[in-house]
């Protein structure tokens, strides 16, 4: 099938003709034959790079009226809005405001991309918008069996299903074990591929040789390792140096923000220099020079970049796109990069196959390893692709079953989450949608988790969620099983806060109103909203512990909850850490000094600043839902937003 077939404008189809594509991928084919060009609901389960944009873009531009995209993060909505701009005469919104906003605006556009959280938060603000729309894409659909996404994402779509019936949905994913079951609950036409417009191989290393999966080995030669050295650096520096000397780039991918930043510095001392990549390491560092900034800006002088949440977004930026231009050779990142940015290369090495949970060194799940696998091979550039394991004789067997022999695990719902739960019941009741545990129990019914667990009966756990939130004051449960927001509810389902986050503000509300004047300041409503399980936590090191316990001593008049009173002692000094940071940006701080204070990345500082001002927003709106005087998270926010409004440019880094 050609691309002078499809049912799009003359000047759409020269837009798809400047940019190389002349006839469509095997699974684009399947996508029109089974209707996504005629409204047709169609699940897509296909791997990495085989061309899932232009399927969603002919369901977009096809469909007879707005159309709505849903990305899962926010660095991705970007990406896809600069995407689908470049589409002639097609206008496109972008959704990254605020959440307590109906956005009504994006009623204009004919394409608007979103993430799920930001529809959800839009529809729980009253948008009227979602009626009109004639088509729904989901990116990443298998995101679905994530803790936290997962739910949010299946409740909008159901939502948004029963908000503007007959919307088409088509719904995006990596493969999967079950994408059958993904499609029949939305009522669509399966497309299942494993082609692939560059071939790959995936192999283990072990004891100087690649074993690939298509039976051909590649004999590595790694140097001598030293008592100093790390194996299994050397050994991906000699994968590296290898796909290099063969013309190709390499992603390289570890567990952990400093890892990256570390394999960056080692194979950087292999590196090569060169005009391109000093003019860019010139615009790293004019972007402005933390430590993290500074070392990127001398790895990229030697061709090699790094990658991960901890950089501020200029950076990351800038590495990515100087990695698309072929001037960094190699990119060294965490885990993140392959679910989202779009950055092939001919050799994908994935040196750590574990990450730390917290608690223990846990196995990637199959899923994220093949989508880091399936980054290697860059279509019109590579004649294949290659991904390498690094693993060991006592390793690579495991490695091998794990990841090259195993098809990837199944989507499972996580709906049925207590916490996930809580949240979604309140947000339909606010929202207007139910008024009875019945009337929820109805909406549940459409939802991926009652379609898995058709025989589950969640009357019983819904009746205990019910009650949670009355005692947290947010519901009201009527004998006959009617239920109703109570103001407080409404106010955190529009504020879009979890139950939790709303019932810790409405309790430091009225310890605040409780507190001598003098000592509720800027610090005591940052400390509340730091110790809310919606602020993203910190790392607290050894060293510091005894300082911040020290600082939290000599304010402790101002917090509305002391450590004596705090559940877990470790989250409360946490939260005063966040405080502490938060209050000195508010001051003037500039995020060098933070970053080398309190050992955060600079990203960290962006991040931590955009949570809390939300959560101020929050904790101000829920004060005046109780009619409490208090003005102290209007205050506070203000001088966090001026700050970032006023001193950001100049003190960024
Ligand atoms: N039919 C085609 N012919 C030639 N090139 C194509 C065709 N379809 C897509 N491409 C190109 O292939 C590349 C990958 O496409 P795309 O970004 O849509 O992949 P994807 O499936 O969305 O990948 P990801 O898993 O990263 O989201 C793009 O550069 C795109 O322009």
């Amino acid at each position: 099938m050609y691309v002078r077939d499809l049912p799009v404008s003359a000047a759409v189809r020269e837009h798809y003709r400047a940019a190389g594509i002349e006839e469509l991928y095997p699974p684009q084919a399947a996508a029109v034959d089974a209707g996504i060009a005629e409204g047709g609901n169609v699940v897509a389960a296909i791997p990495t790079a085989s061309g899932k944009t232009l399927i969603a873009e002919l369901a977009m531009l096809t469909a007879d009226g707005p159309a709505l995209y849903i990305v899962p993060l926010r660095a991705l909505a970007r990406e896809k809005y600069e995407s689908f701009s470049e589409l002639p005469g097609v206008s496109v919104g972008i959704s990254t405001g605020d959440f307590d906003s109906p956005a009504e605006e994006l009623g204009e556009e004919d394409v608007v991309v979103a993430t799920a959280e930001k529809v959800d938060s839009a529809i729980r603000n009253g948008a009227t918008w979602v009626e009109d729309l004639a088509c729904v894409v989901v990116d990443e659909v298998h995101l679905l069996g994530r803790p936290r996404r997962g739910p949010t994402l299946e409740v909008t779509l159901a939502t948004l299903q029963r908000r503007a019936p007959g919307v088409q949905v088509v719904a995006l994913s990596a493969t999967i074990d079950n994408p059958e079951d993904v499609a029949a609950w939305l009522d669509a036409d399966l497309v299942e591929s494993t082609w692939r417009p560059v071939d790959l191989r995936t192999g283990v290393y072990s004891e100087g040789a690649v074993a690939f999966d298509d039976d051909t080995a590649l004999s590595v030669d790694v140097g001598p390792v030293g008592p100093n050295d790390d194996g299994d650096t050397e050994v991906t520096a000699a994968l590296v140096a290898d796909a290099l000397d063969g013309g190709g780039q390499c992603l390289a991918f570890v567990r952990s923000r400093r890892e990256a930043e570390s394999l960056a510095a080692r194979l950087a001392e292999d590196g090569r220099e060169s005009d391109a990549t000093a003019d860019l390491a010139d615009e790293i560092r004019d972007a402005g020079g933390t430590e993290t900034g500074r070392l990127l800006a001398e790895t990229v002088e030697s061709g090699v970049g790094f990658h991960h949440a901890g950089l501020v977004s200029e950076h990351r930026a800038l590495v990515e796109s100087g990695f698309r231009d072929r001037e960094v050779k190699v990119l060294c990142a965490t885990p993140t990069l392959a679910a989202g940015v779009n950055v092939p290369a001919r050799r994908v090495v994935v040196r750590d196959l574990k990450r730390y949970t917290g608690e223990e060194m846990a196995w990637l799940s199959t899923l994220e390893v093949h989508q880091m696998c399936g980054r290697a091979g860059r279509p019109h550039l590579d004649p294949y692709g290659e991904a390498v394991l690094v693993g060991d004789e006592h390793t690579a067997e495991e490695l091998w079953d794990r990841y090259v022999d195993t098809g990837p695990e199944a989507v499972e719902s996580q709906l049925a989450a207590r916490e996930a739960l809580r949240t979604h019941v309140l947000s339909v009741v606010a929202s207007g949608f139910a008024d009875s545990e019945d009337a929820v129990l109805e909406l549940l019914d459409a939802t991926f988790f009652a379609h898995q667990s058709p025989n589950v009966d969640l009357s019983g756990v819904l009746a205990e969620v019910a009650d949670e939130l009355a005692s947290m004051e947010l519901l009201e449960v009527g004998a006959d099983g009617g239920l109703a927001a109570t103001d407080l509810g409404a106010t955190v389902s529009r504020q879009y806060v979890r139950p939790e986050t709303g019932a810790r503000l409405i309790e430091g509300i009225r310890t605040i109103r409780a507190m001598d004047e003098d000592t509720v300041t800027a610090l005591t409503a940052l400390a509340l909203v730091c110790g809310t399980p919606d602020m993203r936590g910190t790392y607290l090191g050894n060293r510091e512990r005894a300082e911040i316990y020290r600082y939290a001593t000599s304010h402790a008049a101002e917090f509305t909850t002391g450590p004596d009173e705090a559940e877990d002692f470790e989250a409360w000094l946490c939260a005063v850490k966040l405080a502490r940071i938060l209050r000195e940006w508010s001051e003037g701080a500039d995020i060098e000094t933070l970053v080398e204070r309190y050992r955060i990345g600079p990203g960290d500082v962006e991040s931590h600043v955009e949570r809390a001002a939300w959560l101020l927003g929050a904790g101000d709106a829920l004060a005046d839902t109780l009619d409490a005087d208090v003005g102290i998270f209007r205050t506070a926010r203000r001088d966090l937003g001026e700050s970032v409004s006023e001193g950001a440019g100049a003190r960024r880094p």
